[in-house]
């Protein structure tokens, strides 16, 4: 469902690689949502499909991979980005709450072909099915960067060495825009401006291996921004940055969040990131949702076992050292040795012998969050013969079984 407040809603989605070992299950029916404005943070040990699922969005996943089932639905801006050119700043400057029907973006479609675009809604507004579009098509390669773009784990690789700053940040202006070459090298000195390079113009000079880490990573959010994207996807941006630089690029990304509205879907290991970062959270394992809520519910009230373990594994400052608490017995199984019923149930603490291994859970509300667990199914565990408040209090303490 693709109501007003929500931007992306990513629904069923299934990516599979298909090799000769056998047929990965990536991304195995992940649903979750992100609001307009909000950052929505996917968390999950490595391996579970945060970044298959990130790249399927934006039609970057590579054969042997591609998405078999599911919806990603977008919901386009009232205006239509891509007629926002040079000359005619009346349109740019009345983008955001203009209320001027879309014309929709420059697409097949525009050129009066067929369309796999979604129903037009009744405000105006329009959403599209980014989960049928070719990813080499015209229509996804718009979307990209245009209106969601994307920040990578490594900034280093993600820039050209052969290229200047401002060789990659003119061509991603002039990608989407009709500007000239003179007003695109402007806005590309005042995007550097605006992450936080020092002596802009000087920098559009450079190339990547003349900067440090942390400021490749500057000119990758400028570049990302560069289109005013309305979701900018960040897969792990600080991950390869030392600790003072990762803080100040989460800094950077929650500042111009608040400026410009756009949303955020944050990926990352780092519970402590997602503490300062997130409004929401999706738990993910083997490629599903395992849980999703607020951040406040997820860290105080968590209602999925894997939620519950994760939270336990944050490393505390103790005594003056930095201790991992305790961590998730086991590890993740490759998704070629997927095991039956619940993916996590090998792992875990409260898993019933009979059901978690047989039975696929399925996604149910408690409290505000959603989560993926029997525990929180009466009817379920009713009918299996269990006790339902002996084990939801043993969980509930946080006892193991
Ligand atoms: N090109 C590929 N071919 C085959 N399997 C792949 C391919 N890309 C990803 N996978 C598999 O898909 C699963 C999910 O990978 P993904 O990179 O999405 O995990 P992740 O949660 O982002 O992990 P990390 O935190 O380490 O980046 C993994 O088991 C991975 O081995």
């Amino acid at each position: 469902m693709l109501t007003e407040d929500v931007l992306l809603s990513v629904e069923g989605l299934k990516t599979h690689f298909f090799l000769d070992e056998g047929v990965v299950r990536s991304v195995d029916g992940v649903s979750l949502t992100v609001p307009r404005g909000r950052t929505v943070c996917v968390v999950g040990e490595s391996g579970c499909g945060k970044s298959v699922t990130a790249r399927s969005i934006l039609g970057l996943v590579d054969p042997p991979g591609r998405i078999v089932e599911g919806n990603i639905w977008l919901r386009r801006p009232p205006v239509d980005k891509g007629l926002e050119v040079a000359g005619d700043s009346t349109r740019a400057r009345s983008r955001r709450g203009s209320t001027k029907p879309s014309g929709g973006l420059r697409t097949k479609a525009a050129g009066g072909r067929s369309t796999k675009r979604g129903p037009r809604t009744a405000e105006g507004a329009d959403r599209i099915d980014l989960a049928v579009l070719d990813p080499h098509g015209e229509e996804l390669r718009q979307v990209r960067g245009n209106e969601i773009s994307m920040v990578f784990q490594e900034p280093m690789a993600s820039l050209s060495p052969m290229y200047t700053v401002a060789q990659h940040l003119v061509e991603a202006i002039m990608l989407h825009r009709r500007v000239t070459r003179k007003d695109a090298w402007s806005r590309g000195v005042a995007l550097l401006e605006r992450v936080g390079i020092p002596r802009p113009e000087q920098r559009m000079d450079s190339y990547p291996f003349q900067l440090s880490g942390g400021m490749c990573q500057r000119v990758m959010i400028a570049i990302a921004l560069a289109c005013e994207p309305s979701l900018l996807i960040a897969d792990e941006p600080t991950t390869a940055l030392d600790v003072t630089t990762q803080a100040r690029i989460i800094d950077l990304l929650t500042e111009l969040q608040a400026d410009t509205g756009m949303a955020m879907l944050f990926i990352t290991h780092d519970l402590g990131v997602v503490a300062e970062v997130a409004d929401e959270v999706v738990v993910m394992y083997l490629g599903t949702v395992v849980e999703q809520g607020s951040v406040d519910d997820i860290f105080h009230h968590p209602q999925h076992p894997y939620t519950k373990a994760l939270l336990t594994s944050v490393p505390t400052m103790g005594s003056g050292v930095r201790q991992r608490k305790a961590s998730i017995r086991g590890e993740v199984p490759h998704p070629l040795n997927r095991p039956p019923g619940c993916p996590y149930h090998p792992r875990c603490e409260h898993a019933i012998a009979g059901l978690c291994d047989t039975v696929d859970p399925p996604q149910v509300r408690v409290g505000p969050s959603l989560s993926r667990c029997v525990l929180h199914d009466a009817e379920l565990l009713h009918a299996h013969g269990v006790d339902s408040q002996r084990v939801r209090a043993t969980f509930d303490a946080g006892e193991e079984k």
